[in-house]
């Protein structure tokens, strides 16, 4: 099953990021004026340029187009051995039972992709965010071509790996759209991509690195924090809000029994948060639940409708939602926070509700995004001699030794 050394361990998969860092600080440390050095640092640049076509592949989940893709999308889902995990010698009923248990889904699903206006927002979001993304890394002089690759619907990622072999990328920066690492989610995507890679001979030779996780970088946390405080202020009294962070569940077991680090991220996400404001000058309380489960399982607690109508029996009157798992409006934000939830805070006596919209193409999130694939391109050697040219210079040698570093990389 799933405890038994299928878990990803996540940071095993910064290939490259030391050599990054490690080469950036020698080349700060180091600094040159030699013409020679700066012809030859030229050159490199040129043959980076030449050689090189750089790649950022987003993964998603996916989701529904139209009210017929449901039950396929559904059966895609649970056909995936990191959504539901059986033990080894029962992997045999996988396929049958996502069958089983997607048609027997499929009508409940469709209410509410139906309610969203018939399908699912995240394909147009999530290629509006590569566009941006694109756009961004060419305005930091990184030119770069973005791919999608979905998990479970169109494009699939395995046409955004045929795309980027056709257009011949030789670095590729692979880039989940969830903040937080899980197993059910990045976890479950880039197990698929690993077992691609390893079976094409292209895409086993070209240089990759994954980010996988990125919630604690000061950007997002940023990013986050104005769009929180800017629903605030609609308050009519801010500073008696009750800042509601909910995430999307996982299993209990997930965490427990598989080691997914996803409750840890995400609580220290909250804290980073709730950091950022304070440093703003706001002291909101805040609480942190989990929505959406599925199943018979025990999910990841407290569960975001039970914590609503404990808030509301505490008294509590203002609550502003924080979508906090996923980066784009979706089926939960859009139909089970916007209905449900305010409807049962309503209900439960919260007399002014508000949420924080998601993401979604946001200048300055989008702005870190690219910063973190940067940081991330595998062996930036030549380009960080590119940038030694605004540098100034005290030896020659330094530099013959940084170059040779990178030659060596
Ligand atoms: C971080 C985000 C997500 C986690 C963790 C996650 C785990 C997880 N999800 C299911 C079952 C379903 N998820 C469904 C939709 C869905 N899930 C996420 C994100 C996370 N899932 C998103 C963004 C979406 C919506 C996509 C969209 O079309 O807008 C669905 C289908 C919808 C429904 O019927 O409710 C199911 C089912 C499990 C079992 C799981 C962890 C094991
Ligand atoms: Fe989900
Ligand atoms: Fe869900």
């Amino acid at each position: 099953g799933f405890g038994s050394g299928d878990g990803i361990p996540a940071h095993t998969y910064i290939a490259g990021v030391p050599f990054l860092v490690q080469s950036r600080q020698h080349f700060s440390a180091s600094s040159s004026a030699s013409e020679a050095v700066l012809t030859a640092q030229s050159d490199i640049r040129k043959l980076f340029v030449a050689n090189e076509k750089i790649g950022v592949l987003l993964l998603n989940l996916g989701g529904p187009e139209t009210l017929d893709d449901v039950q396929p999308f559904l059966f895609n889902l649970f056909a995936d051995p990191d959504i539901i995990r059986l033990p080894r010698a029962f992997r045999f009923l996988q396929k049958p039972l996502a069958q089983f248990i997607s048609v027997a889904r499929a009508p409940k699903s469709k209410e509410g992709y139906a309610s969203i206006g018939g399908g699912s927002p995240l394909r147009q979001i999530t290629d509006a965010q590569g566009e941006a993304l694109m756009e961004a890394l060419c305005g930091k002089d990184i030119p770069a071509k973005v791919y999608v690759g979905m998990r479970y619907w169109h494009p699939f990622t395995e046409e955004a790996i045929e795309q980027i072999k056709k257009d011949g990328i030789t670095k590729l920066v692979v880039l989940p759209l969830y903040p937080q690492f899980s197993i059910s989610t990045s976890g479950s995507s880039l197990r698929l991509l690993e077992s691609i890679f390893r079976e094409d001979e292209y895409l086993v030779n070209m240089q990759h690195t994954v980010i996988p996780s990125w919630y604690q970088r000061e950007g997002y946390i940023k990013a986050m924090t104005t769009l929180i405080e800017k629903e605030l202020l609609k308050f009519p009294k801010p500073q008696k809000v009750m800042i509601f962070f909910s995430a999307h569940g996982v299993p209990l077991a997930y965490v427990e029994e598989a080691g997914d680090p996803y409750k840890a991220e995400m609580e220290e996400c909250v804290d980073l948060i709730m950091e950022e404001l304070e440093k703003r000058g706001m002291a909101n309380p805040c609480t942190l639940a989990y929505q959406s489960r599925v199943g018979p399982v025990e999910w990841l607690k407290p569960y975001t409708d039970e914590t609503i109508i404990a808030l509301g029996q505490r008294g509590v009157k203002s609550l502003l939602a924080v979508p906090i798992s996923f980066v784009s409006e979706h089926i939960e934000t859009l139909e089970e926070i916007d209905v449900e939830y305010k409807e049962l805070a309503l209900q439960s006596g919260i007399k002014h509700w508000g949420r924080v919209p998601a993401l979604g193409c946001e200048p300055t999130f989008i702005s870190d995004l690219a910063d973190a694939v940067i940081e991330s391109l595998p062996y930036v050697g030549a380009m960080a001699v590119s940038n030694l040219e605004a540098r100034q210079v005290t030896s020659i040698t330094g530099h013959a030794k940084c170059l040779l570093f990178v030659f060596c990389m």
